[in-house]
């Protein structure tokens, strides 16, 4: 085993169950709250759920980051993007200078935007951008695969340190987000691996794809297939051989959030498949991952499912960056106002109270 995949695997060894005895607080939190009994849904839940990643039914959820991992990919080399490489810089500069879509919302939702290059095509270094290269982009997977194992094992490292770093600044809830023309492709490639589904049934239109388009698409995930002959049962050969760096970061990400106890929002398709890979390689870190919203690729609900997760928003979003992530943060902050403010039945006078479903 390689260095940096034994340092991943030592870390990963770490993680611990989650808190039964800070769940059922705060489940007695939201009883005491006067309110109809489960009323708030996955507002309650979500609370409940983060108290028992972080042992805690006291939540501190008041600083928020959405780190935005950006990489290229050589399959972009196949024509299964409407744009080219070039395409992935760009973003990178307007997320620096606080101009893209996840900016703007973000900027409403009270969050930082952290950009991370693990290797966008011959960017140097650039402000506004934490320097995290695995390499310059990824290898054309339908030649080869798309990393070595330790480059893959690499980038799932930065993922985890980064939450660490953030943990230590006090950020409390965080977000997942993506940059990398072409990454749609990979995430297709993996997910086809995991479900055992056909490329046709998973292949979506990315970022926008004509028809011609999304044929060359699904016989690059096919070729990709075939080539690499990717083995299911071991995540990190996968990751290598049909992922991206941003991917394996974004794996790392929910590694992190589970070792270091900070909930961490998953956001569209590739940011679920980024967390399948995570739960592949560690069960236990199911606890650190959120949903937020269901994409609308083919197969964003399906991976919300075999994530047994339940998205807060169904709004037909596509876009990426972690936008359906941070979208969901004003939803978190209200839950968390009612969870920690709301008068109690005591408080307020009410004696009896009949739960839903349970009325004689
Ligand atoms: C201008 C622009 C901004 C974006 N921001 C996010 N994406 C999204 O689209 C890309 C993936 O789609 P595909 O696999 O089809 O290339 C990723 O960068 C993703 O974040 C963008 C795409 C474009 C074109
Ligand atoms: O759902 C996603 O994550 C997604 C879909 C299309 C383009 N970028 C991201």
């Amino acid at each position: 085993m390689g260095i940096q995949e034994a340092w991943v695997t030592e870390r990963i060894r770490k993680i611990t169950p989650p808190s039964e005895e800070a769940r059922a607080e705060a489940k007695a939190r939201w009883m005491a709250c006067a309110h109809p009994l489960g009323s708030l849904g996955l507002l309650e839940t979500i609370m409940e759920d983060a108290a028992a990643l972080t042992g805690s039914a006291k939540l501190d959820i008041e600083k928020k980051a959405v780190l935005v991992f950006c990489a290229d990919h050589g399959v972009v080399a196949q024509g299964v993007s409407q744009c080219d490489s070039s395409v992935t810089t760009a973003i990178v500069r307007g997320l620096a200078a606080g101009r893209t879509a996840v900016c703007n919302m973000a900027e409403r939702a009270g969050c930082q935007v952290i950009p991370v290059d693990l290797g966008v095509r011959d960017l140097p270094p650039a402000e506004g951008v934490l320097s995290r290269r695995v390499g310059n982009g990824t290898g054309d997977f339908t030649l080869g695969p798309a990393m070595t194992r330790e480059q893959a094992a690499l980038a799932i490292r930065y993922g985890m340190e980064l939450v660490e770093e953030l943990k230590n600044q006090g950020v409390g809830l965080l977000a997942t987000g993506e940059a990398g023309i072409g990454n749609t492709t990979a995430s297709t490639a993996m997910a086809c691996v995991w479900t055992g589904l056909p490329p046709e049934k998973l292949t979506g239109r990315g970022a926008g794809l004509s028809d011609e388009g999304l044929r060359r698409k699904i016989s690059a995930v096919q070729k990709a297939l075939e080539v690499n002959g990717p083995d299911a049962n071991d995540p990190l050969d996968v990751l290598a051989k049909v992922g991206g760096f941003d991917i394996a970061a974004m794996c790392g990400a929910f590694l992190g959030g589970a070792l270091y106890k900070v909930p961490v929002l998953a956001d569209g398709f590739i940011s679920s498949v980024a967390a399948l890979c995570a739960l592949r390689l560690c069960p236990a870190a199911e606890k650190a991952v959120f949903a937020s919203h269901v994409s609308a690729e083919p197969a964003g609900r399906l991976l919300l499912e075999l994530l047994e997760k339940k998205p807060l928003l169904s709004a037909g979003m596509r876009l990426g960056e972690g936008t359906g992530a941070v979208a969901v943060m004003p939803l978190w902050d209200m839950a968390a106002a009612v969870y920690e403010d709301s008068y109690t039945f005591s408080e307020c006078g009410i004696e009896a109270y009949v739960p839903l479903g349970e009325e004689t």
